[in-house]
C-alpha cells in the first residue's frame, strides 16, 4: 500500500513545500498540481516563477534557520522539497531528525550538495569516485599555495556557495589569480570566504545524467537513468543543452556506475543531476544537484515524463518513466537588459521555427545575465534540435517596457 493523494485545501490534503521558486521549482510545482497535491512556493523574492502557480506563496530568507524553521512549522508541509542551494540545510536536518518533515531527497543529501566540500569531498575521499584534483582555500595567499602545490595552470576558482557560475573564474597563469579570487569573493550566494580551485579537466565533452531513485512494485527504491544530456557552459553557465548525446558503452557504464554510488550514498527519493567529464572512455564526477537540472529543462521536449515529472512522482513514491520520446535540444533566453517588468518581442517568430516551444519564466526583474526564458525543440536528431533551438531562442528579443 502506498499513501494515498489527497485533495487540494482540504484536511488531507498532500501538502508539499518548495524551498526556491525560480524556473525549475515552477515546472515541480505544475507537476505536482496537476496530481492534485497543495503547493507552498517559498522563495526570496515575491512573485518568483513558481509563486505564480503554486496555491500559496510565502517569501522569506531561506538561508536565516529561525525564519525556515518559523514557516515549516506553521505550514507543516508532508514534504519539503529544496530548489536552490542557498538553504540553511542544518535546520532542516534538526527538523526532519526531530521528525518534523521530510526532505527530498534527505536533508543530509541537501546539507551536502549546498557546500562544494561536502559533495566533493564525499565523492572523491569517502567514494573514491573519479574528480578533477581540488583543494579548499580561505585566503588569497592559500589559493597561491595551492596552485604552486600541484593543482597548476590552467585550473578553476568557484566559492563553495554558489551555483550557475556565480563568481567562478578559469585562471590560466599567475597574474589571473588575484581576479579569481576577488570575483570569486563577490559572486557567492551566501557570503563565505572559501573558494574551491579544481585543476582544469580539458574534457570532450560534458554531460549530465539524470537520476531518479523511484519506488518500484514493491515499495523498494530502484535507480533508473535518462539519456545523457550534452551540454555547453559559458563562464559556469549553461547555454544550451541536447538529448541523446551519444556515448561510448564503456563511457556510459562508467558515467552510470558514478552516478549509481553517489545517490546511492546521498538516499531518499527523488531526481539528481549528475554532472560528469568525458574524455575517450574517461570519466570525471564533477557536482550533483539532488533535484532538477537546469540543463534538464531539454527534458521538457524529449522524455514522456520530463524531469520534473519524474521528481514529483518519485518524491510522491509513485513509478516514474524515464524512456525518450524524441531527440531534441533546450537553448538560454537571456533578460539582456537591466529592468523590471520586461516585455517580449519575437515570440510568434520564435514559435514558426519548426518543432519548438518556448517558456518565459515570469521573472519580475532581468538582468543582462539573467535566465528569463528557454527555448526547446524536438527533431529528428540532436543538430537540428539544436539549431532550430538556438534559431527560436535568438528571434525572442526582451527589452525595457
Ligand atoms: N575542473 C573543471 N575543469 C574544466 N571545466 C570545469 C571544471 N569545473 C567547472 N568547469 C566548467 O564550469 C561549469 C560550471 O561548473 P560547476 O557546475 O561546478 O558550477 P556551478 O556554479 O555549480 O553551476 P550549476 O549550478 O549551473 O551547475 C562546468 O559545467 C564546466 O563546464
Ligand atoms: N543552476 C541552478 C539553477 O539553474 N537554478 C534555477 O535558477 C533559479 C534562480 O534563478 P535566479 O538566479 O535568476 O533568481 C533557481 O530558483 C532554480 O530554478
Ligand atoms: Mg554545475
Amino acid at each position: 500500500m502506498t499513501t494515498p493523494l489527497g485533495t487540494p485545501l482540504s484536511p488531507d490534503a498532500t501538502r508539499v513545500m518548495l524551498l526556491g521558486s525560480g524556473e525549475l521549482g515552477k515546472e515541480v510545482l505544475i507537476a505536482l498540481q496537476r496530481l492534485g497535491v497543495e503547493t507552498i512556493a517559498v522563495d526570496r523574492y515575491e512573485n518568483a516563477p513558481g509563486q505564480q502557480v503554486a496555491h500559496h506563496a510565502r517569501t522569506i530568507t531561506m538561508s536565516d534557520p529561525a525564519q525556515l524553521k518559523a514557516l515549516i512549522e506553521a505550514e507543516k508541509p508532508h514534504l519539503v522539497v529544496p530548489e536552490i542551494e542557498a538553504i540553511a540545510t542544518p535546520m532542516l536536518q534538526a527538523l526532519e531528525d526531530a521528525g518534523a518533515v521530510r526532505v527530498i531527497p534527505t536533508a543530509r543529501a541537501a546539507r551536502l550538495t549546498m557546500d562544494r566540500e561536502g559533495i566533493r569531498r564525499l565523492a572523491a575521499e569517502t567514494l573514491g569516485v573519479p574528480t578533477s584534483p581540488y583543494e579548499f582555500c580561505d585566503s588569497l595567499e592559500e589559493l597561491q599555495a595551492a596552485i604552486d602545490a600541484g593543482i597548476g595552470y590552467p585550473c578553476i576558482v568557484k566559492p563553495v556557495m554558489s551555483s550557475s557560475g556565480k563568481g567562478q573564474s578559469k585562471i590560466d597563469g599567475p597574474t589571473d589569480v588575484k581576479k579569481a579570487w576577488d570575483y570569486a569573493m563577490a559572486g557567492g550566494r551566501v557570503s563565505h570566504g572559501r573558494v574551491i580551485v579544481e585543476g582544469f579537466i580539458d574534457f570532450d565533452y560534458e554531460i549530465t545524467l539524470l537520476t531518479v531513485r523511484a519506488l518500484d512494485a514493491k515499495a523498494s527504491v530502484q535507480t533508473q537513468f535518462c539519456e545523457p544530456i550534452g551540454h555547453v557552459q559559458v563562464s559556469g553557465d549553461y547555454v544550451e543543452s541536447w538529448q541523446p548525446h551519444p556515448m561510448s558503452p564503456v563511457a556510459l557504464k562508467k558515467a552510470q556506475q558514478i552516478a549509481k554510488a553517489v545517490t546511492d550514498d546521498l538516499g531518499g527519493q527523488g531526481l539528481f543531476g549528475v554532472e560528469l567529464f568525458v574524455k575517450g572512455e574517461e570519466v570525471w564526477f564533477s557536482e550533483v544537484s539532488p533535484r532538477p537540472h537546469d540543463t534538464g529543462m531539454v527534458t521538457m521536449a524529449t522524455q514522456w515524463q520530463n524531469e520534473f515529472e519524474l521528481h514529483a512522482r518519485a518524491i510522491l513514491g509513485l513509478p516514474v518513466d524515464t524512456t525518450l520520446k524524441s531527440a531534441g535540444a533546450s537553448a538560454v533566453i537571456y533578460g539582456g537588459v537591466d529592468a523590471t517588468g520586461i516585455v517580449f518581442d519575437g515570440v510568434a517568430e520564435a514559435l514558426q521555427v519548426h518543432g519548438v516551444d518556448i517558456r518565459l519564466f515570469g521573472k519580475p526583474e532581468s538582468f543582462v545575465k539573467r535566465r528569463m526564458g528557454v527555448a526547446l525543440a524536438h527533431a529528428a536528431d540532436i543538430d537540428t534540435a539544436r539549431a532550430n533551438a538556438k534559431e527560436a531562442a535568438s528571434r525572442v528579443k526582451p527589452r525595457k517596457a
